[in-house]
């Protein structure tokens, strides 16, 4: 039976940089468009690198063995759209390229490698670091161990890397996780002067065009910074490894933040003590059931307790939200609803505009950023300050 064909656009390879000023532009008019009835005034637009601006990419491993080759590949619309041959990645890293060109040919000059493996993941860092995972459909034993400890040796001498740095090798199959030096990497990010260090684990979130990142945490930090906001508390959901709650620990007495990822959790657990953020407090919890517990009053979290942080004795005044596509559930737009300030990053302007809708009874957009984390392609990241209107039911983050 003929499949239909994809409705999905063609994964980016190739770009041409001549275009990039025309597809911002067109991005920032829908944006505009999109958003008109809520906020007016101007939009401050982040332009990204125009290539080699994605810190970490994922490619499917094809075996053509008429033609007795080897070579990573991407697909359009699933593992059954369309396949296009992926030799050099303009979208990825330098380093990310320089890696791709030594696994690939690492695995076509050892049997042992090349068996029954299906995707190599990359993941990099601006600080030059990087780990590679390689896919397999078959149990990994010492034979496979000692080829990759090899390939690791070899990808050691890519241009690009930290000083003294080597990519760490991870090898998995059904079960089964082999990890040749670590499984993360850590990113160190100049934010407004500083240098935070970041913790990203494999396979876990991390904002993945790195230079927007900055410009994401310097636009929060200069949007929540002032003179108030230094004697009350930030709550941040959906918080992953702490990157926002790190940077902006210097705007509040406190920042605490909840994650639904336990891998996540223990990354900021280590973000925190690597930056010496004491004031920034992290535990598990999904953002529906802390939202559901925070609006019926059960105000005591016992993994908060264990940090020795009392949630009854903070002093919320903002609350920042970063959540996946999908928005924000009912309750969690009811709890941010009772903020003075809420900083709403979103990849996904639909929702964005769902959530604005309903908080717009309570609150006004008095800033909108466009960041190009994912430029050639469709999607967009926003960034929204919400304020209180004037006689808006309460503060205090919803007590
Ligand atoms: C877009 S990422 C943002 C992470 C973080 N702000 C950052 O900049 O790296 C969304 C995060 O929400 C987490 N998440 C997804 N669903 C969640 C939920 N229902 N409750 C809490 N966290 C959730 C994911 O694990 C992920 O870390």
């Amino acid at each position: 039976m003929a499949t239909a064909p994809s409705t999905e656009p063609a994964p980016i390879i190739h770009v041409d940089t001549k275009t990039y000023d025309s597809q911002l532009a067109a991005k920032v008019e829908r944006v505009k468009t999109q958003f008109r009835e809520y906020y007016s005034g101007e939009l401050d637009v982040f332009r990204s690198k125009k290539k080699h601006y994605r810190m970490r990419a994922e490619f499917r491993i094809w075996h053509d063995y008429k033609e007795e080759e080897t070579y990573f590949v991407m697909f359009q619309g699933g593992s059954r759209g369309s396949k296009y041959r992926v030799d050099d990645f303009d979208v990825g890293s330098e380093l990310l390229n320089g890696l791709m060109q030594k696994v690939i040919e690492g695995v076509r000059g050892s049997e042992v490698l090349s068996k029954k493996i299906f995707q190599a993941n990359f993941h990099t860092t601006l600080s030059g670091q990087a780990m590679v995972s390689l896919l397999y459909h078959r149990k990994l034993d010492d034979e496979w161990k000692a080829e990759a400890e090899k390939l690791k040796e070899s990808l050691g001498t890519t241009e690009g890397l930290e000083k003294g740095h080597v990519p760490s090798v991870i090898g998995r199959s059904r079960k089964q996780k082999v990890v040749l030096g670590t499984d993360y990497v850590v990113e160190t990010l100049p934010v407004n002067g500083k240098h935070l260090k970041y913790q990203q684990l494999e396979g876990g979130f991390s904002q993945p065009n790195g230079g927007m990142c900055i410009h994401m945490l310097e636009w929060a930090i200069k949007h929540t910074s002032n003179e108030e906001s230094k004697s009350h508390d930030l709550l941040e959901l959906y918080c992953g490894n702490g990157n926002f709650s790190i940077a902006m620990a210097d705007n509040f007495k406190m920042c605490v933040g909840t994650e639904v990822s336990k891998t996540s959790v223990a990354a900021a657990k280590y973000n925190i003590e690597e930056n010496g953020t004491g004031n920034v407090f992290i535990a598990r919890c999904s953002s529906e059931d802390f939202s559901s517990a925070w609006l019926s009053n059960k105000k005591s979290f016992k993994r908060f307790e264990q940090q020795g942080l009392d949630l009854a004795e903070c002093d919320f005044k903002t609350v920042l939200v970063d959540p996946p596509r999908a928005g924000l559930d009912a309750d969690t737009v009811k709890l941010v609803g009772k903020f003075d300030t809420i900083v709403y990053i979103s990849c996904n302007p639909d929702t964005l505009h769902n959530n604005v809708r309903d908080l717009s009874e309570t609150h006004t957009c008095t800033q909108f950023a466009l960041f190009d984390q994912f430029p050639y392609s469709h999607h967009v990241e926003c960034g929204v300050i919400l304020k209180k209107r004037e006689g808006a039911p309460c503060s205090n983050g919803g007590s």
